[in-house]
């Protein structure tokens, strides 16, 4: 099994080509593959599937069969129930919106790593004393943006964050360039809208865009 440490730096290494993390809700499991292909000709390795629909499970177990050159996150992953679900259907790693004692140790026992979600120097202590040190700013603007991660930099100097909830094309960049900035996570490289109607294409280009950026 790994340790924290051994997970942390499998966390770094997944985001290294590229510090992009989409946030995909599926309503139906046809839009699965083609948005997978449409975000992966953009340029992106690495995304997320919620368990806010019904669907995450088996479209993480369709994207780990059908593209396994991807790597497949899990989000919104509430307990330690459905962080062994998402582990058995072959999710590389696990996001959470917030952080409990239960998650945190299924992510330090657990095969695969868990990016626990915080947004006050408190919740980081506490995954901070079991060894993390990879965590998920959520909801990352109304939390403090930019300006809360420049000051976490400050006391916690081996910490490194995916701010998600409220990333845009707009203020991507500021967050990419703060030096403890792992990754950025969210929807808008693949709105809801832009799946629901089928444009790929459209997909692709907010990929492409994002990866610019980055
Ligand atoms: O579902 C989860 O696991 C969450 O923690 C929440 C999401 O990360 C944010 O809601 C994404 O925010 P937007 O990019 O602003 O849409």
């Amino acid at each position: 099994m790994m340790s924290l440490p051994e997970k942390t730096r499998l966390l770094d290494s997944l985001f290294a080509d590229c510090r992009l993390l989409p946030l995909l809700n599926i309503e139906r499991l046809a839009d699965v593959l083609p948005l997978a292909d449409a975000l992966s000709a953009g340029g992106v390795t690495t995304l997320e599937i919620t368990l806010r629909t019904p669907l995450g499970i088996d479209a993480i177990a369709l994207l780990r069969a059908e593209r396994p050159a991807l790597t497949i996150g899990a989000g919104t992953v509430l307990d330690a129930s459905q962080f062994a679900a998402v582990q058995a259907a072959g999710a590389a790693f696990v996001v959470t919106p917030g952080c409990t004692e239960e998650l945190l140790e299924a992510g330090r026992d657990g095969l695969i790593p868990l990016l626990p979600g915080i947004a006050t120097a408190s919740e980081l202590m506490q995954g901070y004393r079991l060894g993390y040190r990879r965590f998920k700013l959520f909801p990352a603007e109304i939390a403090g943006g930019v300006g809360l991660i420049k000051a976490f930099a400050g006391p916690f100097r081996d910490a490194a964050f995916c701010p998600t909830g409220g990333v845009t094309a707009d203020n991507l960049g500021a967050y990419l360039a703060q030096p403890n900035v792992m990754a950025v996570g969210g929807s808008w490289i693949a709105p809801p809208q832009l799946i629901a109607a089928e444009r790929w294409q459209d997909i692709t280009a907010l990929a492409k865009a994002a990866v610019a950026a980055g």
